[in-house]
């Protein structure tokens, strides 16, 4: 069998991962000791003095971890009692038999990146819930709610421009596919806004998406959308079934979450889809990601705006959550180090309900990495391959590019935009539509 490639790591002195690993994670850190400082005395006022022993342990826990990361230590197993802790420790014992008994340790600038950013994230889970009565504080969540309301603005635009557009049922099938594509490719330049990669800073929309679309266009390295249009309108001209399931694996809360209900509304309003089920995650995570708190707030919040076009939005989606349309699922897989080639296996339950999917579109960069399990693939190297294996349905990555990996470009492709523009591969400057069709 062909050797695989090495998975990216931090090992690679300059890199992205080992900037990623050497400056953002102590910055993300930092920002969120000092989130925690500042919630004190609403920790007080709910707790008492219970709250604020509760601060100060979890502050000092996430202290030891940064001090850890920074100096970098061996990576230690979780001691936390949480429904994955068990598989957290066995994956670690599977990275250190991956040393072949060597006397090495997994450690943060040594072993692969997606392990030790994703143990992260998941050892400051650790450190909250070992800190009743904080147990369910999510350090995330001011800086999630704050690039809400900065990209208010945009929000609007984009309700108006979706509420403007009805009904969906009249429109002709070239109207249909070209507004598919439009809210497709929103929701695509919508997977910038993540806060990890701005350390946790800022990072919201504040320009008007749809009118850019045009000037964006040759930033989509790869665009497969045709292929999502062909699959969806054959399922609808067929009526091939009564249920057309379109699953969506969530990345990031704020405007990118707001960009994925405005497709996931139009995808029933033209009735291209019959439901929709949407993952998050379970945990905090990455910063920015969406736990199912984050889409009932959004959704909550997107209603009870005072702009009349936004909130017809949030009511329409309301609707769709409580006849079932919208269906929001969250699993510990999701905030799990694996790669999604070891999903049948990790999590057999999870891939049986993919299975279910005409479609499934995987959203952002995180989800990229773990769809190719984080190698060194070659930029030629086929999507299909790269996947290893996991095809639970026809699937498709929306992703800006953020880490040192691409794979199916043309030849030459990668040589031209290094030579353009030597950072193309990591500051969500580019773009992908990458499908897998049926097999
Ligand atoms: O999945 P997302 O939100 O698109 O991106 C997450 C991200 O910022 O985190 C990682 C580095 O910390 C990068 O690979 C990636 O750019
Ligand atoms: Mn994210």
């Amino acid at each position: 069998m062909a050797e695989f490639p090495a998975f990216l790591s931090a090992q690679d002195v300059g890199s992205f991962a080992y900037l990623t690993v050497k400056d953002r994670l102590p910055q993300i850190l930092t920002k969120a000791i000092d989130t925690l400082h500042r919630h004190k005395s609403e920790f007080f006022e709910k707790h008492g003095k219970e709250g604020v022993e509760a601060e100060k342990k979890a502050i000092s826990l996430l202290s030891k971890l940064r001090n850890e990361l920074q100096t970098d230590k061996p990576i230690t197993r979780l001691a936390d009692k949480w429904v994955d802790t068990d598989i957290w420790n066995h994956y670690l014992g599977h990275e250190r038999s991956l040393l072949n008994g060597s006397d090495e340790e997994p450690r943060w600038f040594f072993s692969p990146w997606l392990f030790v950013e994703c143990y992260m994230y998941r050892r400051i889970h650790e450190a909250i819930v070992q800190s009743p009565p904080i147990q369910d504080f999510d350090v995330f969540k001011e800086s999630k709610d704050e690039s809400f309301f900065e990209s208010q603005e945009s929000i609007d635009t984009l309700c108006m421009h979706i509420q403007q557009l009805r009904p969906a049922r009249d429109f002709s099938e070239d109207e249909l596919k070209d507004t598919l594509f439009k809210l497709l490719q929103i929701s695509l330049w919508g997977n910038k806004c993540d806060l990890s990669l701005s350390g946790g800073e800022s990072s919201s929309e504040k320009t008007d998406v749809i009118n850019s679309l045009e000037g964006l266009m040759p930033f989509i390295l790869i665009n497969d959308t045709e292929s999502l249009w062909e699959l969806l309108s054959t399922y609808k001209k067929a009526a091939k079934s009564s249920v057309v399931r379109v699953d969506i694996v969530l990345d990031n809360s704020g405007f990118e979450l707001v960009t994925d209900l405005v497709l996931a509304d139009f995808l029933l309003s033209s009735e291209l889809a019959t439901e929709i089920h949407f993952h998050g995650k379970t945990i905090p995570w990455f910063v920015s990601d969406v736990t199912m708190h984050d889409f009932n707030w959004i959704i909550e919040h997107v209603r009870g705006s005072n702009q009349k076009f936004t909130s017809t939005c949030g009511a329409e989606w309301e609707n769709h959550v409580k006849m079932g349309r919208w269906i929001y699922h969250d699993h510990i897989f999701w905030t799990l180090p694996h790669p999604y080639c070891a999903m049948p296996q990790v999590a057999p339950d999870l891939y049986t309900k993919l299975q279910k999917a005409c479609l499934i579109l995987f959203k952002g960069d995180l989800n990229y990495r773990k769809l190719m399990s984080d190698r060194k693939w070659e930029f030629t190297f086929p999507f299909h391959e790269a996947l290893c294996g996991f095809h639970p349905a026809p699937l498709c990555s929306i992703r800006t590019l953020k880490c040192e990996l691409q794979v199916g470009l043309q030849p030459g492709q990668a040589e031209q935009l290094m030579a353009f523009d030597p950072h193309w591969l990591t500051t969500g400057k580019y773009g992908v539509f990458q499908f897998d069709g049926p097999l």
